[in-house]
């Protein structure tokens, strides 16, 4: 905690409440004291500063202490936990055996590396983060597992947690049992909202390009009344390097781990390193250079419209399509300048698939928006209701991106 007010000048920054002064102004914000207080603290909030107050009596100047590192432990255990989460994904890839691969009553795969990576990371959260009430809002449950059937697999679910926590190598986290991870997994339970900390989290994103054996990430975000604050992607097997057409680094290293505070710019550090850079989105103007990620699966994202859409802007390079919020990933650090998602009719977004995803992109200095250009709602729940799709690119091509959408939906909707 340190104090960061500027120093008081008589004028605007300065008013009196009988001797106490009570208005000062903090990186542009006014701030008050007594009934003003619960406003300012609010608006401080939404721009992530917290604050405190201290104040002895009303005769003397009361003293705002302002934080300048909020959420820093909530990243730090959130690294952590996406971190362990990665390397136990990564054992799982590299073994995946057929037995490994379950089906949910949806259908989608499901793997004892996505049951493995919630239970871990909500048991890490909720211990390194002892002080905090514990809401978390997650993919999977522990339904399947439960039932006789799912006995054997629960077994090897824990073996992989114990083996990924005893692998830490610090003696800091005990065994768990069965009935641990149980619990553990169903943590996720938790609706979200407005109101208050949640954390949101798909222990496994892009499971199909994980059973594949292609990209997948581990996305960890913090909601706090309702705006995403923070977000960790792991991505085990996305090189450092630039896997689109704008190739900045020359590395052959796999593995990135990006994350991102509110106010505090996006970084990205080799999975497992400790040296961060700052990332920013690619800052092109021209479409014509611009290259364009979407869903490697078409189920998820219609290639037909974005290729329509790409052909108004003018996109001259192939898609890349890659699996999971590595994209977000990808366009966070300028690998390519547009992400397009257009589900087809009736599916419903989760927050999960793209609260982390989407503080890595904004604060690297991109936007992202619902196909309307209508910002993300994280405050509603488990659900993302989107105007049709969710797009994403730099300030400088948003308008044209946006234009070419509407074209395209509208010939979509008058070619039915
Ligand atoms: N029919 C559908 N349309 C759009 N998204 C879908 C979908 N079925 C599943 N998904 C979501 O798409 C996510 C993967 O996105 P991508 O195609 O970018 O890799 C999946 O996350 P999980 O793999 O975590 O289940 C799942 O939530
Ligand atoms: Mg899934
Ligand atoms: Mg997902
Ligand atoms: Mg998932």
């Amino acid at each position: 905690m340190r104090n960061i007010f500027s120093k008081k000048k008589k004028g605007e920054r300065e008013r009196k409440m009988g001797t106490a002064t009570v208005w000062w102004r903090v990186r542009g914000i006014s701030v008050g004291v007594g009934s003003e207080l619960r406003l300012s603290e609010a608006r401080i909030r939404r721009r992530g500063i917290s604050v405190s107050t201290r104040s002895s009596c009303c005769s003397s100047p009361l003293t705002l202490i302002v934080s300048s590192m909020p959420y820093e432990k909530e990243l730090a255990a959130a690294k952590k936990a996406a971190t362990l989460a990665a390397r136990l994904c990564q054992k799982v890839q590299k073994a995946l055996l057929q037995s490994d691969v379950h089906s949910k009553s949806d259908k989608s795969p499901v793997t004892v590396a996505d049951y493995g990576s919630q239970a871990l990371i909500s048991f890490i959260l909720e211990r390194e983060l002892p002080s905090e009430p514990f809401s978390i809002v997650a993919e999977e449950d522990s339904g399947d597992l439960r039932k006789e059937s799912g006995q054997e697999t629960l077994k090897r679910i824990t073996e992989l947690v114990n083996d990924t926590l005893a692998s830490e190598g610090s003696n800091t986290f005990p065994s768990l049992t069965t009935d641990e991870v149980l619990a553990a997994i169903d943590n996720g339970k938790s609706e979200g909202g407005s109101v208050g900390k949640h954390w949101v989290l798909d222990p496994i994103d892009g499971t199909k390009g994980f059973v594949r054996g292609d990209q997948y990430a581990i996305a960890l975000g913090l909601l706090h009344e309702g705006k995403v604050v923070l977000g960790v992607l792991a991505c085990p097997n996305l090189p450092l390097a630039s896997i689109g057409s704008n190739q900045q680094h020359s590395s052959n290293e796999v593995g990135c781990l990006f994350f991102a505070k509110v106010g505090d710019g996006t970084y990205m550090q080799a999975l497992g390193g400790s040296t961060q850079t700052r990332v920013h989105v690619w800052d092109i103007d021209n479409p014509e250079q611009a290259s364009l990620f979407e869903s490697f699966e078409a189920a998820h994202s219609s290639h037909d419209l974005s290729g329509s859409i790409a052909e108004k802007l003018g996109v001259k390079a192939p898609p890349v399509r890659i699996d999971s919020q590595a994209k977000y990933g990808a366009l966070s650090r300028g690998d390519g300048a547009i992400y397009l998602r257009f589900p087809h009719k009736g599916y419903r977004e989760k927050i999960w698939d793209h609260a982390a995803g989407s503080i890595v992109v904004t604060e690297a200095g991109g936007i992202v928006t619902d196909a309307a250009g209508n910002p993300l709602d994280f405050s509603k729940g488990k659900f993302l209701d989107v105007d049709t799709g969710i797009i994403v690119t730099n300030q400088k091509l948003m308008p044209s991106l946006l234009r070419a959408v509407k074209e395209a939906l509208n010939e979509k909707a008058s070619s039915l």
